[in-house]
């Protein structure tokens, strides 16, 4: 693979930032890795374990001479960062990001995009709950969607280096408008996590009624549910509050069905359940039957033909 961008900056280190460095890496696709991180601690940590080819103090330094800059932090910070590193943003650059949310992140970073300099919103559809600079690894965006959400004249050019940047790294890449995003993910992404949450704090209150048994013979369902819910607090405090409406909207026909199932429960509507549940179980034989293993450990990955 050849070199795209001469020189990277990766605003915020963690899983994603991370991930991209090794990725990049890994593939020879940029000449000189620059990073920085809010926090010291996590600054030093990054210099330690040689995450990036340079660690600088600030986002102003960290952007000066870059070609490609990458705002890798919680949805909420995008807006802060992007007015701090603008003044300093190589003309002809591009911005992009990796939030959770879209058109949230577009109304918080691009009024801040100097004329001239690139913004090509993205979002790579892959992650694991761990968080932080040593969380990345190379092979997190392997077979994986990014999905790039161009805004209203976007240079052609800069897009398509940046989809082959992504390509690099092992993504499949589409293009998506922004509000359909934030509606897809509300689906595949937002409320499951927060189901996940809710459902594990129930367990929680109820452990101390069944005196721990609901943690010491917590059955893979659930476990798939604690996985979920040790995601990062800052990072879904921000794709809830940013993602507001998709999220309500989804969660509101999520409670419609709930109690729908709960009636049929009460009133032993067994026909109900049954209907309800080969509807879903005919929904996960149709993934299968579209070539993904859903019992396998990379479901979820594009199979590549
Ligand atoms: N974790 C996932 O599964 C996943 C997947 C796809 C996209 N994303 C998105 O990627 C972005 C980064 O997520 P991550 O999982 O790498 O998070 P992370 O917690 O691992 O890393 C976040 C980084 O941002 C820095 N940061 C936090 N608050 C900041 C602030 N106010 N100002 C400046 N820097 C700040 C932290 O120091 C850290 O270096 C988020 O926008 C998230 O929505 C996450
Ligand atoms: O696999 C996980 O742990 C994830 O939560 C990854 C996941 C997802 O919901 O699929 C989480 C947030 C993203 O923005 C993209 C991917």
């Amino acid at each position: 693979m050849t070199q795209l961008y001469d020189r990277v900056a990766l605003i915020g280190l963690g899983l994603i930032a991370g991930s991209m460095a090794l990725a990049m890496r890994r593939a020879g696709l940029a000449g000189e890795i620059v990073g920085t991180a809010r926090s010291a601690e996590t600054r030093a940590t990054a210099a330690e374990i040689g995450l990036v080819d340079r660690v600088t103090e600030t986002a102003a330094q960290a952007v000066q001479g870059a070609d490609l800059v990458v705002l890798a932090v919680p949805v909420g910070a995008m807006g802060a960062v992007a007015e701090e590193i603008a003044p300093h943003l190589k003309p002809g650059a591009t911005v992009t990001d990796v939030g959770s949310v879209k058109r949230a992140v577009i109304d918080a970073v691009a009024p801040h995009i100097p004329q001239g300099v690139h913004f090509i919103p993205a979002h790579p559809l892959a992650g694991t709950e761990h968080s932080g600079p040593r969380s990345g690894f190379a092979e997190l965006f392997d077979n994986r969607w990014c999905l790039l959400v161009p805004v209203p004249d976007t240079d052609p050019q800069a897009t398509a280096r940046l989809r082959t940047l992504w390509e690099g790294m092992g993504a499949n890449v589409d293009e998506m408008d922004a509000d359909h995003h934030d509606l897809v993910l509300a689906v595949t992404s937002h409320a499951p996590h927060l189901i996940a949450y809710t459902m594990v704090g129930v367990a929680d209150d109820i452990r101390r009624v069944t005196d721990s048994e609901v943690i010491k013979y917590s059955a893979a369902g659930f476990r798939d549910f604690t996985r979920i819910a040790a995601s990062d607090p800052t990072m879904w405090r921000d794709v809830f509050l940013t993602n507001k409406d998709a999220t309500l909207e989804i969660l509101g026909r999520f409670t419609e069905e709930l109690f729908a199932l709960q009636r049929a429960i009460r009133t032993g509507d067994g026909q109900q359940l049954f209907d309800y549940f080969t509807r879903t179980r005919a929904i996960r034989r149709g993934i299968i039957e579209a070539g993904q293993d859903t019992d396998a450990p990379d479901f979820g990955r594009v199979k590549k033909s």
